[in-house]
């Protein structure tokens, strides 16, 4: 289906921030499709995002996560939980926003650290130097998160909580043309 009408919803954030548990949730709540960029990007390419990142590199992922932004956006009423870097290239940023409605999930840093502590399989929150690399990706992309249509305060709320939030917020600001 083709669409140059802001047709789907973007989930974007830092690592941990929730967009792949919310947009699951989020989508049911609105009977729409369900997509995850890192999961696309992992099927197509049969190898776990840390594969890809210590064999072909971080531009090759960023290349890849952009062609797949890009047959993603074709899509209507489809949720699509992005990866975290998504916002970096001005492309993507475009896209998201002339294909859907971009909504951030703003979890605080204290907890989206603990979250990246407990999981695994992110290539950017790996090594020792780790610590200083996340601070500076997280001051680097907090400004471009905050470019989204809509700004979701994520503290204290489940998954469900906030997929009830969104769906209210998207009814108040009358974002959606359908
Ligand atoms: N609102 C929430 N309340 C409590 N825990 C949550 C919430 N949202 C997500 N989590 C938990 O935080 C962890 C990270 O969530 P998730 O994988 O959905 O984040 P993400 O934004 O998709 O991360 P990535 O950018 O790495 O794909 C998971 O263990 C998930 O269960
Ligand atoms: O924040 C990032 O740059 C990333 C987040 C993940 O979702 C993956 O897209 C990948 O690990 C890179
Ligand atoms: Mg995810």
């Amino acid at each position: 289906m083709s669409s140059t009408r802001r047709e789907n919803l973007f989930l974007i954030g830092f690592m941990g921030a929730g967009k792949t548990t919310v947009g699951k949730v989020l989508a049911e709540k609105l009977g729409w499709c369900f997509m995850d960029l890192d999961q696309v990007i992992e099927q197509r390419s049969e190898k776990r995002i840390s594969e890809i990142f210590a064999e072909q590199g971080e531009r090759f992922f960023r290349d890849m996560e952009s062609q797949v932004l890009s047959e993603v956006s074709t899509n209507a009423h489809t949720v699509v939980a992005t990866g975290g870097g998504v916002i970096g290239r001005e492309k993507n940023r475009h896209l998201m926003r002339n294909t859907g409605i971009v909504v951030f999930l703003d979890v605080p840093w204290k907890q989206l650290l603990e979250r990246i502590e407990e999981g695994q399989g992110r290539p950017l929150a790996e090594g020792e130097d780790a610590m200083q690399r996340l601070t500076s990706l997280f001051e680097q992309r907090l400004p471009l998160y905050r470019m989204a249509d809509l700004v979701i305060d994520c503290s204290g709320q489940s998954p469900q909580d906030l997929a009830e939030g969104i769906v209210s917020r998207l009814n108040e600001t009358k974002l959606f043309l359908n």
